[in-house]
């Protein structure tokens, strides 16, 4: 694990940023053409807070996401990201997206490697030559998820259990403090999928992140968020797990998740069975 990486960025000290707002959604609107989508969607994520988005197809749940990761405008309303109208918001590093499943083109002739490194240029796609540091992340990246036998891959040539953590491992390779994630596990197999959960539930309470997670998957989000929802705005539900439910607010460093998260999947792949899987 590279030193250089330890001391790359620390998270916020456990203080009064601790339960600090990450997203804040203000009255927000929006329409493609003449369909609205949705009106007066307020609500906020807090720092550490475990938020799981719900709603019947086309309730426009990846239109919202899609919106806080501004690669859409709301009609109106106000979306705040770490305190910052997204207008002037530029720490794109902090957040990292895993968009849908087929939004991905599975003919793209990327290799693995690439993918995840690619997850380096943010959503400005502001492309530079590559340096030994953004190497040693993708490997750390890699690692963490437990393929890096897969790196020289074609991405295309994966199952889907194996891309999604391609493109979490891609989400990951900034260290980021959100994670937003679009139906993670559509079309994975319940034992891959129940995999996938353990490993977010670990990221969440031992690894100081903050989650925005759209998923159909009723059975994972009443188990770790609770029964009812916290909000709900039109046809989108709001479910809610915060931060003091789990650990402390404190400092870490990707050397301590990544390292973390690898430990995981290797004690996943012994057949150890780490606690209930709704804690
Ligand atoms: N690019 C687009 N152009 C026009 N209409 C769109 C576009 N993308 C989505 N829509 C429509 O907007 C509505 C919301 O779509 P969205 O994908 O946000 O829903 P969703 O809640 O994520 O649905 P699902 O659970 O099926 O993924 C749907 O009626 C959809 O058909």
């Amino acid at each position: 694990m590279s030193e250089q990486l330890v001391i790359e960025r620390q998270r916020p000290a456990a203080n009064a940023s601790c339960h600090a707002d990450i997203i804040t959604l203000k009255d927000i609107a929006f329409s493609y053409e003449s369909q609205q989508v949705m009106e007066k969607v307020s609500f906020s994520v807090q720092q550490r807070d475990f938020t799981g988005l719900i709603g019947s197809n086309g309730a426009g749940k990846t239109t919202l996401l899609r919106m806080i990761v501004g690669l859409l405008k709301p009609a109106s309303g106000s979306i705040s990201l770490f305190g910052t109208p997204i207008a002037q918001f530029k720490d794109w590093h902090r957040i990292g997206y895993v968009p849908q499943k087929n939004s991905f083109n599975p003919l793209f002739p990327a290799t693995v490697r690439e993918v995840v490194l690619s997850g380096l240029y943010g959503r400005n796609k502001q492309f530079r030559r590559l340096t030994k540091a953004d190497q040693t992340k993708a490997d750390e990246a890699l690692h963490a998820m437990g393929i890096e036998d897969l790196a020289p891959k074609r991405i295309g040539q994966l199952s889907g259990g194996q891309q999604q953590r391609v493109f979490l491992a891609r989400a990951l390779i900034n260290n980021p403090e959100l994670l937003i994630l679009d139906e993670p596990t559509v079309g994975i197999d319940s034992e891959t999928q129940a995999g996938f959960f353990h490993l977010i539930k670990h990221m969440h309470q031992h690894h100081r992140m903050t989650f925005l997670m759209v998923s159909h998957d009723m059975d994972m989000i009443r188990g770790y968020l609770g029964e009812k929802p916290a909000q709900e705005c039109g046809k989108l539900k709001f479910y809610v797990r915060h931060s003091h439910d789990a650990e402390d607010c404190g400092e870490t460093n990707i050397a301590h998740s990544l390292k973390g998260l690898r430990q995981v999947l290797e004690r996943e792949k012994e057949g150890v069975v780490i606690g209930n899987p709704n804690n």
